[in-house]
């Protein structure tokens, strides 16, 4: 059709030549389409939309969205922040949780680094972190989304949490002590160092769940020696998890430090000569 316009072809012609060209496909397609009673209503169901505004970029949800094999609704802000905008959503067969958190344009690294790191702690058995079930692009407009992407990720931490460890009584704030320990230490024998750790803390039962995993990094073998930057990370990780154990918890921190590295050893897994110093230094253990 375009050929004959641009041919300057008179408009009666390009008239009769577009109805004959229309009849050519729509003929075919009718003959195929099944044919529907008159008393028949035809659902429709249109996809709700779900809209936010930040400045870092707007994220639209519709609901259904489809991401993997999995059809998922209602989409719940959870939070947002430099990494990207984080909703709870819900399948639709076995009404499961989930987490969805779309980058923005300038975080789109990050947040695929984050799904890499998760799935590597996943392969590794580190308890208490996130899963990262799969990544997929996220494009509402190609003019602004084109380099946007969303991770699907799981649990979603329910339930009241607690602002720090401080709030919580006496038995609850051992038992969280102790599996933040134990993931940092999984998490390190994983060779892996976490930026910005932070956790969501369970008011209700304790229960820890480490997140934001953006930042985080994987490092060289611990055959290998570290660079200077990798020390550096990994000093700050230990720094920074202590920082969040409160006053009073010093003999089960020891503990649970001591007991871990010996197991480690037993099982023939070794933590790097320099990881050792820095649990050492940080956790002020006699016995490794
Ligand atoms: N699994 C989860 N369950 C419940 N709430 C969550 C979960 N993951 C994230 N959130 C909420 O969403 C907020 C933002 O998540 P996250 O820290 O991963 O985003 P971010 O953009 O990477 O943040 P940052 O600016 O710290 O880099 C969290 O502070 C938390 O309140």
């Amino acid at each position: 059709l375009s050929s004959i316009h641009a041919g300057g072809v008179s408009s009666r012609i390009r008239c009769s030549c577009a109805k004959a060209f229309l009849q050519t496909i729509l003929v075919p397609l009718a003959a195929t389409s099944v044919a529907i009673p008159v008393h028949a209503e035809v659902v429709v169901k249109q996809p709700t939309v779900y809209a936010w505004q930040w400045e870092n970029g707007a994220v639209v949800i519709p609901d259904p969205l489809l991401f993997a094999d999995k059809v998922l609704h209602q989409p719940r802000l959870l939070g947002s922040g430099g990494g990207g905008a984080v909703f709870a959503v819900t399948q639709d067969s076995s009404q499961r949780s989930y987490v969805v958190k779309t980058s923005w344009a300038s975080s789109t690294e990050s947040i695929e680094n984050e799904c890499r790191v998760l799935q590597l702690l996943e392969e590794k058995h580190v308890t208490n972190v996130e899963r990262c079930l799969g990544i997929q692009p996220y494009v509402r407009d190609v003019r602004t989304d084109a380099r946007r992407v969303m991770i699907l990720l799981e649990p979603v931490m329910k339930g009241p949490i607690a602002a720090s460890l401080a709030d919580l009584s006496p038995h609850l704030q051992s038992r969280s002590v102790e599996m933040i320990l134990k993931t940092m230490l999984e998490i390190l024998s994983a060779n892996v160092a976490v930026t910005d750790v932070q956790t969501l803390v369970s008011q209700e039962t304790g229960d820890i769940l480490f997140i934001d995993f953006s930042e985080a990094r994987i490092l060289s073998p611990s055959t290998e020696p570290l660079s200077f930057m990798e020390q550096a990370l990994l000093s700050n990780f230990v720094q920074e998890v202590s920082a969040m154990i409160p006053k009073g918890q010093e003999a089960l921190v020891s503990r649970v430090v001591s007991q871990f590295v010996k197991e480690q050893e037993s099982s023939g897994k070794h933590l790097s000569a320099h990881t050792l110093i820095l649990l050492e230094e940080q956790f002020l253990l006699d016995e490794i």
